[in-house]
């Protein structure tokens, strides 16, 4: 297997779908999805069981589909799963590393199966072990890596024989918050350093809002989303107001700016304001009423959309 040489042209879909269902008997797992991917990194969101796996094994030709049609890299899933597997990495979601071979092993191990020679199968796993922290880590044995270290090596092998795409399916899966950090910037930097279009999962609905260009969500197999993620995270109109002190501070402002025809309610420590009828200087009303209330104002800022908010606003399905 060669990985080809030419990127993706700029702009055309890296993969599409068309009426794409996975019926299993008792569960459908993906129903009637038409989507277009391009390049940059798209987040694939949904909870547990919404048909993520089930859509990256359907693009790798693992799995055949009960009705539709899909594309990747312009290669057909049903009859260039062969082209398809021989530019794409895959960072499967669950535990697949063997437990007796050191990592540098593995990864020069899986560059040479992608029909890199000896040297610079050594070289490349080098490097992208580097790339993913593992430098000093290569040469223990897979099976005494903590989770975080594991999810790194799986990443790791995905990427070691130059892919022209790589789908990563939940790779924060077991981290802990700053490791959940760190391996978001490295799916970052896959796109922007390297220029390889990513398909990246979670279940965690907001966790994909930083990294991403695009987002697609999926709910119980149905198509809820597709857009640019500025788009989800774009301003609501609403203000959010902090003040020093606690949920007393928080509740007497909450109520005079209620008194002063705003519609409000509590945010957490922030009472959010939701957008002022036109004309109206909320930043004045809201400064005005801290003063009267002799309060300290700590901050007003714009409220912006979350990818939660999806499915708690009677989600538009697409
Ligand atoms: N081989 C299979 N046979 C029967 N049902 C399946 C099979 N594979 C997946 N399912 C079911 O299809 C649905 C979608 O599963 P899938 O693994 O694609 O979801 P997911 O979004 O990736 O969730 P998770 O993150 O929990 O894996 C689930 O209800 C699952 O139980």
């Amino acid at each position: 297997m060669t990985a080809e040489t030419t990127g993706p042209v700029a702009d055309a879909p890296v993969i599409t779908t068309t009426g794409l269902s996975m019926d299993f008997g008792r569960v459908m797992a993906l129903h009637d999805l038409t989507l277009s991917i391009g390049p940059g990194v798209t987040g694939l969101v949904g909870a547990n069981g919404a048909g993520k796996s089930t859509l990256i094994k359907i693009l790798l030709g693992l799995q055949e589909p009960t009705a539709g049609t899909a594309t990747v890299l312009g290669h057909d899933v049903a009859s260039e799963s062969d082209r398809i597997r021989a530019v794409v990495g895959y960072m499967p979601e669950h535990d697949c590393l063997p437990p007796d071979v050191t990592a540098s092993e593995f990864v020069v191990h899986m560059a040479r199966m992608s029909g890199l020679p000896k040297a610079p199968a050594r070289e490349r796993a080098a490097d992208i072990l580097r790339i993913v922290g593992l430098d000093e880590e290569r040469y223990r044995l897979l099976g005494g890596y903590s989770t975080g270290m594991k999810q790194r090596a799986k990443l790791a092998q995905a990427l070691v024989h130059h892919p022209r795409l790589v789908f990563l399916d939940e790779p924060t899966n077991g981290l802990d918050p700053a490791s959940r950090i760190d391996m978001l910037r490295l799916v970052r930097r896959i796109s922007t350093d390297f220029h390889i279009p990513v398909l990246v999962t979670s279940h965690l609905l907001g966790e994909l809002e930083r990294v991403s260009d695009h987002v697609v969500v999926l709910d119980a197999g149905v198509l809820l989303r597709a857009s640019a993620t500025s788009q989800f995270l774009e301003g609501t109109g609403a203000l959010l107001v902090e003040v020093l002190g606690g949920t007393v501070e928080r509740d007497r402002l909450g109520n005079a700016l209620a008194a002063a025809g705003l519609a409000c309610q509590p945010r957490g420590s922030m009472v959010r304001v939701d957008a002022p009828p036109p004309g109206l200087d909320v930043h004045r009303v809201v400064r005005d009423t801290v003063v009267d209330l002799d309060l300290d104002l700590v901050r007003i800022e714009a409220d912006h959309g979350h990818l939660e908010d999806v499915f708690t606003q009677g989600a538009h399905r697409v």
